[in-house]
C-alpha cells in the first residue's frame, strides 16, 4: 500500500518531503508519464472513501460515530498500479473553517494548477442546488482558471481541465442523462456569470473545460453495486487507456515533468499562499529554467569528474592520447544526461539552456584542447629532431628527401591528432599552431643542416691538420730556399682534396651556392689557422734550436761526401766552422716569414665579409684572425735570440773539435818519433834490408790496416784474450800435473825406510799437495 503525504497541512504549510516521496513512489523519472487527479466536494461526502476505492489510496475516512471533518489541508497519495497522483482536498463548507472561504479558493487554485482531472463529488440529492452542489466552488475554479492560464489563453489554446462529476447515492430513479442536463445547465449559468478577462468575453466553457458525469450507487445500501461500479469506473476511466471512457488524456496534462513537479507545486503553493498573481505558463517557464539549470549542473558535475584523470597531465605538458575520446565521451554524456530529462520542459528554455550547457562544456574543454595542441606541437618537434638526427647518421642519405619525408610524416601526424581532439560544432582551430610547427620544423632542419655542415667541416679540418702535421715537419726539417713553396704546395693539394670532398657532401645537404661558398671559405680559413698552429709548433724555440744545431753539425762534422771528419792539426777548422755557422744562420732566415719563391704558390685567405656572415655563423677565432700577421713566423727579437743561442752551441762544438786535435798531438810528441828513428835506425835497416823481415813487416802492416779500417780491433782483441786465458789454463794444469808426478816419484824412492811413517797417516791428499805447490 502506498503511503500518503500531507502535502499542504492544515496550517497551510507545504511539505518538504514531496521530492523524496515522489522518489519513493517511483515517479521521479516518470517524465510526463503520470497524471494528477484532485477531488473536490463538501465535507464528509465520502470523497476519501471514493478515492481509496477507486485508486487503492490510503486516505483517512471519517469515523461514523464522530462525524467530524477528517481531511484537513491537502493530502497526496499514489494510486496503485497506475502512475497517478491523487490529491484529497479538504472539503468545502467545512464546519471547522466556518465562513473562511480563503482556503477553498487557494486549494482550488493549487489543485487546478496541477491536475488534469477534477473530481466533483456530490450526492444525487444535491443536484440542482447551488450550495450543496458546489456551484460556488465551481465558480471559483472557473475564475482562477482564467487568471492562471491568461497568458496561454492569449497566445495559443489554453490547457483544458476535465470536470468529472461523481454523483453519489444514485438511486436510479432520475436517469443520468437528466442529471447531466441539469448540471450542465447549472454550469453554463455559472460560466456566464463569471467575469471574464478582457478579450475573452466570448470564450466558451468548452474552451477550458470538458465535463464528465458518473453515478455511483449507495455504498452502504448497495455495497455490491457500489463496488462493481467503482471498479468499472477505475478500469474504464483511469486504468485502460484503450477504453472509450478513458479520461487521462494528454490534452489535460499540465506538462510538468515528474522530476520538476515537487518544485513546481511548492512554487505554486507559495504564490497562492502569498496571494500573488499565479500565472501557470510563467511558472512553467520559471520551472523549466530552474530545472534545466539543475539538470545541467548535475550533468556538469559528472562531466568535470570525467576530466579529472586527463586534466593535470595535459596541463603540465604531457601528451594524453585518450584526451579526444574522453572529451567527446564526457561532453556527449553531459548533453545526453541533460537531454534525457530537460527536453520535457518548455522548448525555448530547454534549447537555450542546452546551448548554454554546450557553451560551458566547450569553454571548459577549450583550454585542454589548446594545451593538448601545444603538447602535440612539442611532441612533433621533438620527434622530428630525433628522426632527422637518426636518419642523418646513416652513410647515404639525401637531405632534402629525409627532410621532406620526415616533415610530411610529422605534419600529417600532427593534423591527424589535432583533428582527433577537435570537437564537432566548436570553432576550435589548430591551423595557427600548424603554421608555427611548419616554421619550427624548418628551423630544426636548418639547424640540422648547419650541424651536419659544421661536422663535415670539422672532419675535413682534422684530416688537413693530420696531413699538415706530417708535411710541415718534413719540409721545415730540411730548410732550403723553396721550403715554403713545398709547404704551401702540399697544403693547397690537401685543401683542394678536402674542398672537393666537402662540395660532394654539401650537395647532399641541399646547400645553396652561397652556403657552399661561405662554408668552403670557412673550411679554408680554419685549415690555414691549423696549418699556422702546426708551423708555430715546428718553429718553437726548442725545436728550431735543435734543428739548427743538427744542420750545423751536418755541415761541420761531416765532409761533402757525408763522411765524419777526423780533425787533424793541418785542417782548417776555423774556416769550416765559419762556413757551417754562416750556412746555418742563413737558413734560420728562411723561417722568418712564410714567403714562397714562386708567387703562384702564395695562399689566398678568404675574407670574412657581410655576405659570409649573412649565410653562416663564423667562429670568433676565424673572424679575429689576421692573415697578414700570420705570415710572420719569427719576430726579429726571437730570431736574434735564437741566433745567439745557436752560436753558443756552435762555439761549443767548435771547441770540442779543437780539443780533440790538441789531445791527439799531445799524446806522442814529435821528438819521440825522431829519437825512435835515431836509436832504432840499425834495427830498421836490418828489417828493410832483409826480404823476410820486410815481407813480414809489410804483411803485419797490411793486417793492421785491415783490422783498423774494418774495425776488427774489438773482435780480434776478444778472441786473443779468450785464447790467452785458455792457454794460461792449460799451462797451469800441465804444471800441476808435472809437479804431482815428480812428488809421486820422490815418495816411491823413500818408501822402504819410511813406510811406517806413511802408514802412520802423515800422507797428505793430492789436492792439499797441489795447494802447497
Ligand atoms: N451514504 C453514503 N455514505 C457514504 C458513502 N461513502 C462513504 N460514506 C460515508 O460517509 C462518511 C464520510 O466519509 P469520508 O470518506 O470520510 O468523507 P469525506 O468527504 O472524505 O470527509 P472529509 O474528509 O471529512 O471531508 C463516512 O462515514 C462514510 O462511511 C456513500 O457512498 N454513501
Amino acid at each position: 500500500m502506498a503511503s500518503r503525504l500531507h502535502v499542504v497541512n492544515e496550517d497551510k504549510e507545504f511539505s518538504s518531503n514531496l521530492t523524496s516521496q515522489l522518489s519513493d513512489w517511483g515517479l521521479s523519472d516518470a517524465g510526463f508519464n503520470y497524471n494528477v487527479v484532485s477531488v473536490f466536494g463538501s465535507q464528509s461526502t465520502g470523497k476519501s472513501t471514493l478515492l481509496n476505492k477507486l485508486f487503492g489510496t490510503t486516505f483517512d475516512v471519517m469515523n461514523e460515530s464522530q462525524r467530524r471533518q477528517t481531511t484537513k489541508g491537502i493530502w497526496m497519495c499514489k494510486a496503485t498500479e497506475i502512475p497517478l497522483l491523487v490529491m484529497d482536498v479538504e472539503g468545502t463548507d467545512g464546519r471547522e473553517r466556518g465562513e473562511d472561504q480563503d482556503f477553498e479558493r487557494k486549494s482550488a487554485l493549487f489543485s487546478l494548477a496541477a491536475s488534469s482531472v477534477l473530481l466533483i463529488n456530490m450526492w444525487e440529492h444535491q443536484v440542482g442546488l447551488y450550495q450543496g452542489a458546489n456551484m460556488g466552488l465551481l465558480k471559483t475554479v472557473m475564475e482562477v482558471n482564467f487568471s492562471m492560464f491568461i497568458a496561454s489563453s492569449q497566445a495559443s489554446k489554453p490547457p483544458k481541465t476535465l470536470l468529472l462529476f461523481v454523483i453519489r447515492d444514485h438511486i436510479g430513479t432520475t436517469p443520468l442523462e437528466n442529471l447531466r442536463a441539469t448540471l450542465t445547465n447549472d454550469i453554463e449559468n455559472i460560466w456566464n456569470s463569471v467575469s471574464k478577462p478582457e478579450g475573452l468575453s466570448e470564450a466558451s466553457l468548452s474552451d477550458y473545460f470538458d465535463l464528465g458525469f458518473v453515478t455511483l450507487p449507495h455504498k452502504l445500501l448497495q455495497p455490491e453495486e457500489f463496488d462493481k461500479q467503482t471498479s468499472s469506473v477505475r478500469n474504464g476511466y483511469f486504468g485502460d487507456n484503450t477504453s472509450t471512457d478513458y479520461i487521462l488524456k494528454p490534452q489535460y496534462h499540465r506538462q510538468i515533468p515528474a522530476d520538476g513537479l515537487s518544485h513546481y507545486l511548492e512554487t505554486i503553493w507559495d504564490k497562492v499562499q502569498n496571494n500573488k498573481d499565479l500565472d501557470v505558463p510563467t511558472q512553467q517557464e520559471l520551472l523549466a529554467q530552474y530545472r534545466c539549470d539543475e539538470i545541467a549542473s548535475e550533468a556538469l558535475k559528472v562531466f568535470h569528474s570525467r576530466l579529472v584523470p586527463v586534466k593535470k597531465p595535459v596541463e603540465v605538458g604531457k601528451f594524453v592520447p585518450e584526451l579526444g575520446r574522453v572529451m567527446r565521451d564526457s561532453s556527449k554524456e553531459a548533453l545526453d544526461t541533460f537531454d534525457s530529462t530537460a527536453f520535457r520542459y518548455a522548448k525555448p528554455v530547454y534549447e537555450k539552456k542546452r546551448e548554454e550547457l554546450a557553451e560551458t562544456i566547450s569553454t571548459t574543454l577549450s583550454p585542454l584542447y589548446i594545451s593538448q595542441v601545444k603538447n602535440l606541437h612539442k611532441k612533433a618537434i621533438d620527434s622530428y629532431k630525433k628522426e632527422l638526427h637518426a636518419r642523418l647518421k646513416s652513410d647515404s642519405y639525401d637531405f632534402s628527401d629525409v627532410v621532406k619525408e620526415s616533415s610530411t610524416h610529422h605534419l600529417d601526424t600532427f593534423v591527424e591528432q589535432a583533428k582527433e581532439i577537435t570537437l564537432a560544432g566548436t570553432a576550435w582551430s589548430y591551423v595557427e599552431t600548424l603554421e608555427q610547427l611548419k616554421l619550427d620544423m624548418e628551423g630544426v632542419s636548418a639547424e640540422c643542416r648547419s650541424d651536419e655542415l659544421s661536422k663535415i667541416i670539422t672532419q675535413l679540418e682534422r684530416s688537413i691538420q693530420k696531413e699538415a702535421g706530417e708535411f710541415v715537419e718534413v719540409c721545415l726539417n730540411a730548410p732550403d730556399a723553396d721550403m715554403w713553396d713545398k709547404v704551401l704546395e702540399r697544403f693547397s693539394a690537401s685543401l683542394e682534396r678536402s674542398k672537393a670532398s666537402y662540395v660532394i657532401k654539401a650537395s647532399r645537404l641541399n646547400s645553396t651556392d652561397a652556403e657552399v661558398d661561405a662554408t668552403t671559405g670557412s673550411l679554408v680559413r680554419r685549415a690555414w689557422i691549423s696549418l699556422r698552429a702546426k708551423i708555430d709548433e715546428q718553429c718553437s724555440e726548442q725545436v728550431l734550436l735543435f734543428r739548427l744545431r743538427g744542420i750545423f753539425e751536418d755541415k761541420f762534422r761531416y765532409d761533402d761526401k757525408g763522411i765524419p771528419r777526423v780533425w787533424r792539426p793541418i785542417d782548417d777548422i776555423e774556416g769550416v766552422y765559419a762556413g757551417a755557422r754562416e750556412h746555418t744562420l742563413n737558413l734560420l732566415k728562411l723561417y722568418r716569414r712564410i714567403e714562397p719563391q714562386d708567387a703562384s704558390h702564395a695562399f689566398v685567405y678568404p675574407p670574412v665579409d657581410d655576405a659570409v656572415l649573412d649565410v653562416i655563423k663564423v667562429s670568433d677565432i676565424e673572424e679575429a684572425f689576421s692573415y697578414e700577421e700570420s705570415l710572420q713566423v719569427l719576430g726579429e727579437a726571437k730570431e736574434a735570440q735564437l741566433a745567439g743561442r745557436f752560436k753558443k752551441d756552435a762555439d761549443a762544438i767548435y771547441l770540442e773539435a779543437k780539443r780533440s786535435v790538441v789531445s791527439s798531438i799531445s799524446k806522442i810528441p814529435l821528438w819521440f818519433y825522431v829519437a825512435l828513428l835515431v836509436l832504432g835506425w840499425n834495427e830498421l835497416w836490418a828489417v828493410l834490408s832483409n826480404p823476410i823481415y820486410l815481407t813480414l813487416s809489410i804483411l803485419a802492416a797490411v793486417t793492421l790496416y785491415f783490422v783498423y779500417t774494418l774495425n776488427l780491433g774489438g773482435p780480434i782483441t776478444t778472441i786473443l784474450v779468450t785464447v790467452g786465458k785458455e792457454v794460461n789454463r792449460i799451462i797451469v794444469d800441465k804444471m800441476i800435473s808435472v809437479q804431482n808426478d815428480a812428488r809421486n816419484a820422490a815418495t816411491g824412492a823413500t818408501s822402504g825406510g819410511s813406510g811406517a811413517a806413511s802408514e802412520g797417516g802423515s800422507e797428505k791428499p793430492a789436492h792439499a799437495a797441489s795447494k802447497e805447490y
